[in-house]
C-alpha cells in the first residue's frame, strides 16, 4: 500500500496510513521508484535519529533576535529570493498553500501564503523561526532536500511525523554558483491541493534565483550563456559559466552542470580551452560588439554547443591586453598555456571586483579600521593565519573576502563556512568531504570538502569559536600536515590554502573552559584583529553615505538632522547589517524623496532608537567612554569591556562636551577639530580639507590611531 495517497484519495487512506512504518512506505508509489527509495531512506534516517512519528510539533522556534539574526545573514538570499517568491506565490495562489524560504539548516526565514492556510501550518510549526531539517521534523521536503541536495517531493503522508500528513511539500535546494547550498524554497499545501506541476514551478524558481546570484557574484567577470540549441540562450534552460580572467571555469549554473553532465568539482578542474577548445580572448573579439550571435563550439567528446558571453570590464581594454593580432595566432590553438600567455600581467590588472571590495575600501575614515586594514596588509601573502574577532555584523566576512581579494590567491577561490550554521553532524563531511557512500545519507558521489574546493584560495571559517571540540583536532591536523583525508577513504589529498577564521566569542575563555583546543587557536591565531563595533567607529557618516549610494546609486539621498543624531546615540546591536538593514528600508520608502527623514524608518528600529536615546541623553561616543570597548588589532583577544582599557582614541571620542572635562592635549583637541568638521562634511574628506586649510592626506593621516 502508499503510504502516501494520489490526490483526492485521502481520508480513509491517510488514517490507514497513520499506522505504518517506514517499511509501509510504497515499493513504488505515483512518483516512481526512486522517490519511493528516497523517501525510505529518510525515513531509515529518522528512524536512526531516534524521532518518532507522533511526536507533538515542536513549538520552539527562534527568538525574535535569533529569527533577526537568521534573517540578516540571509538578506542577500532573500533579496534575490523575495521577488521570485512573490511571483512563485501569484501562481499558486487560493490553493490552501504557502511559499516558504529557509536558510541552509531548515531554518524558515520568511514564508508568504493564503491567511487560512498559513493559520494551518502555524498549528505544526510550519512558520519563520522553526526549524524544519530531517533531524528537527522528520521527513519532510525541506529536511529531505537539505540531506540529499535534490529537489524532493514529500507528499501526505511519506512526512514522517503523522502531524505533518495533512501537507503536501515540494522544495528545491538552492544552491551557490560554487555548489554550496545557501537554503531552500518550498510551496506546501493541504495535501488535496497537490499539483504535479507544482515541483517543476519551485525547481524553476530556485534556478531563478541561482542565476541572479551567479550574475550577482560574477557581474565583473566574463559569463558564458550556453545551451545545445540556440533558442534555449536567455532562458531558465540555459547553462551559465563564470570564466575568470585566466580562462578558468570559476562558478557554474546547475543548468550547466546538467547540460555538461559534469559534477562542480569536475568542472573547476576545467578552463575554457579544456572545455570549448577556445580561448577568452577570441570570444572577448568577438563579443564585444552587442549584435554578435552565439558561438557555435565543439567539446572534445562531440558534443555541440551555443555560446553567447557577457563581460563588461575594464581590464579588457587595457594596453596590457594582447593585440588582435597576438590574440588571432593564439586562437590557432587554444590550450591552457595559451591563455596564460593571454593573461594580463598581474600587476596591471586590478580587477573590476577589487576596485570596489578590496581592503582600501574599508578605509573610511575610522581610525580603528585603518589600524586593523594596516596591520592586515602587512602579513599578506606571508601564509600568516589572521583570526578575526568582533561583534556579530562588524564586517568580519567583508574584512576576510577584502584580504582573499587583494592576495595573490585572488584569481583562485574564496570558500567560506559557517561553523556555526551547519548541523553539528555535518561539519565533518562538509570541511574534510566523504568518499561515496561514507555514512547514511552521504551523496552517492561523494563530496570534495570545503577544504579541497579552496585548494590554492582562502578558506575563511566563520564562527570558529562554534566548532565541534572534536573537529577542532581533526582541523588542526589538517592545517599542520596539510593534507586532507575525506571520510571514508584512505587518501589523503594536498591542500594549499590560506586560513582566515572569525568568530564573535572569546576564545581565550573558550580555552580556560576547555572548550576549545589552545594548539588550535595558536595555529589559527598568526595575527588576530578586533574590528569595532559600530557604537565604537567614527565613520557613521560615511558608512551611511556610502550604503545609501549602493542602495539608490547615483539618487544622492540625503539624511535628516535628527535622523542622524538619532543615528549616533543608537548603540547598534547589530552593528554594520543592522545599519544597513536599516538604511536599506529607508532608502526604498524615500523612493522619490531626496531626504530620509523618521517617517522612511521602520517603527520597529524607531520605537528602539528613541528609546535607548531617551534612555542615554548623551552620544554615542559618551557611551562609548563608559563602556570602554576592547583595544582593537590586539596581538590576542583582548578582553572584551574590560573596564579602564579604552585605548586612546575612544578617550578622545568621550570628550563630548557633556563630558566632567579631564584635561586634554592640543592633539586630542586637534582631532576632535578635525572630526567634526568630517562629520559636518557628511564624511566627505575632501569637503572638510577645504574647511580647515588642511591636505586630505593630513587629515587621513591624523586620524589614523597609533
Ligand atoms: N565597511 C562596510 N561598508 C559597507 N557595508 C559593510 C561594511 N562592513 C560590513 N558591511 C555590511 O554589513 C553586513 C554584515 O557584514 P559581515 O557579514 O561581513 O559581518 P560579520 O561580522 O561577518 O557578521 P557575522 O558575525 O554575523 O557573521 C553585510 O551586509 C556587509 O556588506
Amino acid at each position: 500500500m502508499a503510504a502516501f495517497l494520489p490526490p483526492g484519495a485521502h481520508s480513509a487512506g491517510q488514517r490507514r496510513g497513520t499506522e505504518s512504518t517506514s517499511r509501509s512506505v510504497a515499493r513504488s508509489g505515483p512518483f516512481g521508484p526512486s522517490h519511493t527509495e528516497a523517501i525510505e531512506h529518510s525515513h531509515q534516517r529518522c528512524a536512526a535519529l531516534g524521532l518518532s512519528r507522533i511526536e507533538r510539533p515542536d513549538f520552539s522556534p527562534l527568538g525574535r533576535t535569533d529569527l533577526t539574526v537568521a534573517r540578516e545573514r540571509n538578506l542577500r538570499l532573500y533579496s534575490h529570493a523575495a521577488p521570485v517568491m512573490e511571483m512563485l506565490y501569484e501562481q499558486i495562489v487560493d490553493t490552501d498553500s504557502m511559499v516558504v524560504l529557509t536558510d541552509a539548516t531548515g531554518t524558515i526565514l520568511h514564508s508568504t501564503g493564503d491567511d487560512d492556510f498559513l493559520g494551518r501550518a502555524a498549528k505544526v510549526a510550519l512558520a519563520p523561526g522553526a526549524n524544519w531539517s530531517e533531524a528537527a521534523k522528520g521527513t519532510n521536503a525541506v529536511g529531505t532536500a537539505l540531506m540529499d541536495e535534490v529537489p524532493t517531493l514529500v507528499h501526505a503522508e511519506e512526512h514522517f511525523m503523522h502531524a505533518n500528513n495533512f501537507l503536501t511539500c515540494s522544495a528545491a535546494p538552492i544552491l551557490d554558483p560554487r555548489g554550496n547550498i545557501l537554503g531552500v524554497l518550498d510551496v506546501s499545501g493541504e495535501q488535496r491541493s497537490y499539483h504535479q506541476h507544482t515541483m517543476a514551478l519551485v525547481k524553476m524558481s530556485a534556478r531563478m534565483i541561482e542565476n541572479h546570484w551567479l550574475t550577482d557574484d560574477y557581474r565583473n567577470v566574463m559569463r558564458l550563456h550556453f545551451h545545445s540549441r540556440v533558442e534555449f540562450i536567455g532562458t531558465l534552460m540555459e547553462g551559465i559559466l563564470a570564466v575568470s580572467p585566466d580562462g578558468k571555469i570559476v562558478g557554474a549554473n546547475r543548468g550547466a552542470l546538467e547540460l555538461l553532465g559534469l559534477s562542480g568539482a569536475a568542472l573547476r578542474m576545467h578552463s575554457l580551452s579544456s572545455l570549448f577548445g577556445t580561448a577568452i580572448g577570441s570570444l572577448v573579439d568577438r563579443f564585444r560588439s552587442p549584435l554578435a550571435v552565439p558561438l557555435p563550439v565543439e567539446m572534445s567528446d562531440g558534443r555541440q554547443f551555443h555560446v553567447l558571453a557577457k563581460f563588461n570590464f575594464p581590464v579588457w581594454s587595457h594596453p596590457d591586453t594582447p593585440s588582435d593580432e597576438a590574440r588571432s595566432t593564439l586562437r590557432q590553438s587554444a590550450s591552457a598555456a595559451e591563455e596564460a600567455t593571454l593573461r594580463p600581467a598581474p600587476a596591471a590588472e586590478p580587477s573590476a571586483e577589487s576596485a570596489t571590495s578590496g581592503l582600501r575600501h574599508l578605509q573610511t575614515g575610522d581610525s580603528h579600521m585603518d589600524t586593523v586594514v594596516d596591520k592586515v596588509r602587512r602579513v599578506l601573502n606571508r601564509d600568516i593565519p589572521i583570526l578575526i574577532l568582533g561583534e556579530t555584523g562588524t564586517g568580519k566576512e567583508l574584512l576576510a573576502r577584502a584580504i582573499h581579494q587583494d592576495s595573490e590567491r585572488a584569481r583562485q577561490p574564496f570558500v567560506a563556512v559557517n561553523c556555526a550554521s551547519i548541523p553539528e553532524t555535518l561539519i565533518e563531511a562538509e570541511l574534510f568531504g566523504y568518499e561515496e557512500g561514507a555514512f547514511t545519507g552521504a551523496r552517492r558521489k561523494g563530496s570534495v570538502g570545503k577544504i579541497v574546493q579552496a585548494s590554492g584560495g582562502t578558506l575563511f571559517l566563520d564562527e570558529i569559536g562554534d566548532m565541534p571540540l572534536q573537529l577542532q583536532a581533526h582541523l588542526l591536523r589538517v592545517l599542520q600536515e596539510r593534507q586532507v583525508t575525506p571520510l571514508g577513504s584512505t587518501k589523503s589529498v594536498s591542500v594549499d590554502v590560506s586560513i582566515i577564521c572569525a568568530t564573535h566569542r572569546n576564545l581565550r575563555e573558550m580555552i580556560a573552559a576547555k572548550q576549545f583546543r589552545e594548539d588550535l587557536y595558536y595555529r589559527l591565531n598568526g595575527l588576530a584583529v578586533k574590528l569595532p563595533a559600530l557604537r565604537e567607529r567614527h565613520d557613521l557618516m560615511v558608512l551611511t553615505r556610502r550604503i545609501l549610494e549602493r542602495q539608490a546609486p547615483g539618487k544622492r539621498l540625503e539624511v535628516a538632522d535628527d535622523v542622524l543624531r538619532l543615528f549616533r546615540s543608537y548603540a547598534w546591536p547589530g552593528n554594520i547589517r543592522q545599519l544597513f538593514n536599516v538604511l536599506r528600508t529607508a532608502a526604498v520608502m524615500a523612493a522619490g524623496d531626496a531626504l530620509i527623514t523618521r517617517h522612511h524608518l521602520s517603527d520597529d528600529f524607531l520605537d528602539e532608537a528613541q528609546r535607548a536615546a531617551a534612555a542615554a541623553p548623551t552620544s554615542t561616543a559618551d557611551a562609548q567612554a563608559t563602556a570602554a570597548p576592547a583595544p582593537v588589532a590586539a596581538p590576542v583577544v583582548p578582553p572584551v569591556a574590560a573596564p579602564h582599557s579604552a585605548p586612546p582614541e575612544t578617550a578622545m571620542a568621550g570628550s563630548a562636551p557633556t563630558e566632567p572635562s579631564a584635561p586634554r592635549s592640543l592633539q586630542d583637541m586637534e582631532i576632535d577639530a578635525i572630526r567634526q568638521a568630517v562629520d559636518a562634511a557628511g564624511g566627505n574628506i575632501s569637503e572638510a580639507s577645504k574647511t580647515l586649510g588642511i591636505s586630505r592626506n593630513t587629515i587621513y593621516r591624523k586620524l589614523r590611531w597609533k
